[in-house]
């Protein structure tokens, strides 16, 4: 009986958080991944580099169960997610339920115009969760305070800073828990000057034990915040390794002629 426990314990805790593998998903005749595997563990943060159109992005909307694989797996926590047993796509009310333990941060912010940094967090558990408005308020300027916005909460996104936008929407993912945090390009859309404050937040999270991927052009966060750095190409993995060995000593040299455009 311990023994078992033991083993399933052990188990539970080599497992990664979010895995993919094998994934293909190709537009019209476009193949954009060309079976990738990739994986992210509790605690880690992996950052994701790449030139425009490799295929990051999809493959984020992919993990985060927006969109269907043609082929592949992906599995949260050993157990394969968006499809049934048998490989079929699940319908779109267990598909919601299963996108609840993964939070997606878009380089857009889509916040709703006519609510309050508050009530649009707040929404979402509302909405997601079913969690009552009192609560969900409570919660929501808790998260708020957490991105250092309690001051903002009851302004509208027309009152608020682009940055202070996307720590609103990082707060929205974030006040449902969920066991990983997927970022595609969050500061892209930012001013120059505001991109240091949603980085800053999102440091803070991954010094908190967040797990993490994070789809960025921002090179420094990357070394300086990632565990694992991966570059993506034409829809494969090129490179993943230690941010000290991916930027002072990359392997390939896909990756060094990468480096060379970015440093
Ligand atoms: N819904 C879609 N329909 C058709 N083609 C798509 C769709 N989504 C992505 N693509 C194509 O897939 C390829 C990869 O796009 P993706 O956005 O994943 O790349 P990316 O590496 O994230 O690029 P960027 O850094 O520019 O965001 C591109 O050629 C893109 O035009």
């Amino acid at each position: 009986m311990t023994d078992a426990r033991t083993t399933a314990g052990t188990t539970a805790l080599q497992q990664p958080t979010l895995q993919v593998t094998d994934l293909h998903k190709a537009y019209g005749g476009n193949e954009v991944l060309k079976g990738v595997e990739f994986e992210v563990r509790k605690g880690q943060v992996k950052a994701v580099l790449g030139p425009s159109g490799s295929g990051k992005s999809t493959m984020l909307r992919l993990m985060a169960l927006l969109e269907p694989a043609d082929r592949g797996d992906i599995s949260l926590h050993g157990t394969r997610i968006g499809r049934t047993p048998e490989g079929r796509h699940l319908p779109e009310r267990a598909l919601a339920v299963q996108r609840r333990d993964i939070g997606m941060v878009f380089q857009k912010f889509n916040l709703f115009p006519h609510l309050t940094a508050a009530r649009n967090v707040a929404l979402a558990l509302h909405a997601v969760q079913g969690i009552g408005r009192h609560e969900a308020l409570e919660r929501a300027h808790a998260m708020l305070d957490r991105v250092g916005l309690s001051q903002r909460a009851g302004h509208f996104p027309s009152e608020l800073s682009g940055g202070q936008q996307q720590r609103v929407a990082i707060a929205r993912a974030l006040v449902l828990e969920p066991d990983v945090m997927l970022f595609d390009e969050p500061t892209s859309a930012l001013d120059p000057e505001l991109v240091g404050e949603v980085l800053d937040v999102m440091e803070g999270l991954a010094r908190g034990g967040m797990t993490m991927i994070v789809v960025t052009h921002e090179v420094r966060f990357a070394r300086r915040v990632a565990d694992e750095v991966t570059l993506f190409d034409s829809g494969v993995i090129v490179e993943q390794a230690a941010p000290d060995e991916f930027f002072d000593n990359p392997q390939h040299e896909r990756t060094r002629r990468f480096l060379s455009h970015v440093h």
